[in-house]
C-alpha cells in the first residue's frame, strides 16, 4: 500500500489534499502541521522518517508571503531551500518519492508565451529565488523527484487572492487592481487531485512539470470574475491600475505550458473559469 506523508498539512494546498483524499481510499496518509513536523528541523524529520515508511512525501510546507520575503530572506531561504534540500535528502536515503511544489515565480516573465519546464529561469523576487534554489537542491539530491510548478493558487482555505476580493466586497472597500500581470489563477483543489492522480497513475516519469488551470487572466481580470460569480460586481466600485505599489516585483506574464503533464501524466486541465465557479458553488468560502 502507498504510505504518503503530506507536509505543512494546514496550509491552503494541504487542506485540499486532505479533501482530496478522500476519494483515494487505496493510500494510507499521514498529514502534519508545521506544529508536528516542522521541516526545518532535521532531527524530527529524520525520526518522523525512521519511525514511518513512507513512499511517497507531499511537500506542500513553504514560506509564501511574497511581500514580507524582500525584508525576511533568510527565513524564505531556510524554509523553501535548506529545509527542502535536507527532506529531499532524507526522501532520496529513504527511498520516499518527492512531489514537491513550486511556482510561476522561477521566471521573470520576459516571455510572450506560455512557460515551458525547460525555459531559462531567473526570478526577480525573493520568494521565487528561494523556491528556485529549492528546486535545484532537489535535483541535487534526490533521483525520485516530481517539481510540480504552479500559479496564482486559491481555494476556500487560508490566505488567498479569492478570500482577499471577497473579505474587500464584504467590507464595502473600493477594489484598485492590478493589470500589470498575466498569469493562472488555480485552483488548489485541482492541483491537489492532480498531485493524487500522479501518483496513482504509478509510472516513474520523474522530472519537473508545470501544473495549473488552463487559460490566463489578468488579477484584475480574476478579481472582477470573482465579483460577477457572486454577484457582486454592482455593489462594488472595481477600478485597473497599471502601478499598484508593491515592495516585491512580480513577472508581467507568467502562464504555464502544461502539455508535459498531460502527455506524460495523464494530466487534465481545468478552465480557470469553470473551475472558479465550481469553488464557489460547491464549498463556503468564509
Ligand atoms: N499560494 C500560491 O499562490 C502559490 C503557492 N505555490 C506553492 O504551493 C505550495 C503550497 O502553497 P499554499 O498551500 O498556498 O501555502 P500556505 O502558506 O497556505 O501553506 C504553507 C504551509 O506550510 C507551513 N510551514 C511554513 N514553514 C514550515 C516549516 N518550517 N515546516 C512545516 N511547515 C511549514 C505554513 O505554516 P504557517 O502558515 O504557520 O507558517 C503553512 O501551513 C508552496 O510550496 C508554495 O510555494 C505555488 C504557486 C502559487
Ligand atoms: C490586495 C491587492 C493586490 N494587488 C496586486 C498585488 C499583486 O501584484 C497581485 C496579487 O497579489 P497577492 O498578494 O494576492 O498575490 P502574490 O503574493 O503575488 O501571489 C503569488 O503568491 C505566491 C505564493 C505564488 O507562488 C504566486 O504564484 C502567486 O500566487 O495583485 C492589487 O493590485 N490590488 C489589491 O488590492
Amino acid at each position: 500500500m502507498k504510505k504518503i506523508l503530506v507536509t505543512g498539512a494546514n496550509g491552503q494546498l494541504g487542506r485540499c489534499i486532505k479533501d482530496a483524499s478522500s476519494r483515494f481510499p487505496d493510500f494510507q496518509f499521514v498529514f502534519v502541521s508545521k506544529e508536528e513536523l516542522n521541516i526545518e528541523d532535521l532531527d524530527s524529520l529524520n525520526h518522523f522518517f525512521n519511525k514511518h515508511n513512507f513512499s511517497h512525501c507531499i511537500n506542500t510546507a513553504a514560506y509564501t508571503n511574497v511581500e514580507k520575503a524582500e525584508s525576511e530572506k533568510e527565513r524564505a531561504f531556510a524554509i523553501n531551500a535548506e529545509a527542502v534540500k535536507n527532506l529531499a535528502s532524507i526522501c532520496n536515503r529513504n527511498e520516499t518519492v518527492l512531489l514537491h511544489v513550486s511556482t510561476d515565480y522561477v521566471f521573470d516573465g520576459k516571455k510572450q508565451s506560455p512557460y515551458l519546464e525547460t525555459d531559462d529561469t531567473n526570478p526577480i523576487n525573493v520568494y521565487g529565488s528561494s523556491k528556485l534554489k529549492g528546486e535545484q537542491y532537489i535535483q541535487e539530491v534526490c533521483d525520485k523527484f516530481y517539481i510540480f510548478r504552479t500559479s496564482w493558487l486559491y481555494s476556500q482555505y487560508g490566505h488567498n487572492f479569492l478570500k482577499t476580493i471577497l473579505k474587500y466586497a464584504h467590507e464595502g472597500k473600493s477594489l484598485t487592481i492590478t493589470t500589470e500581470q498575466v498569469g493562472t489563477p488555480t485552483n488548489a483543489n485541482d492541483l491537489a487531485n492532480a498531485l493524487l492522480q500522479s501518483i496513482a497513475i504509478d509510472i516513474e516519469a520523474y522530472g519537473i512539470y508545470h501544473y495549473s488551470n488552463s487559460g490566463e487572466s489578468t488579477w484584475y481580470g480574476f478579481a472582477k470574475a470573482i465579483l460577477q460569480e457572486t454577484g457582486k460586481l454592482e455593489d462594488v466600485k472595481l477600478a485597473k491600475t497599471n502601478h499598484y505599489r508593491t515592495f516585491a516585483k512580480r513577472p508581467a506574464y507568467s502562464v504555464l505550458d502544461n502539455a508535459k503533464a498531460t502527455n506524460a501524466l495523464n494530466l487534465q486541465q481545468i478552465n480557470w473559469l469553470k473551475s472558479l465557479q465550481s469553488v464557489l458553488k460547491n464549498t463556503v468560502i468564509d
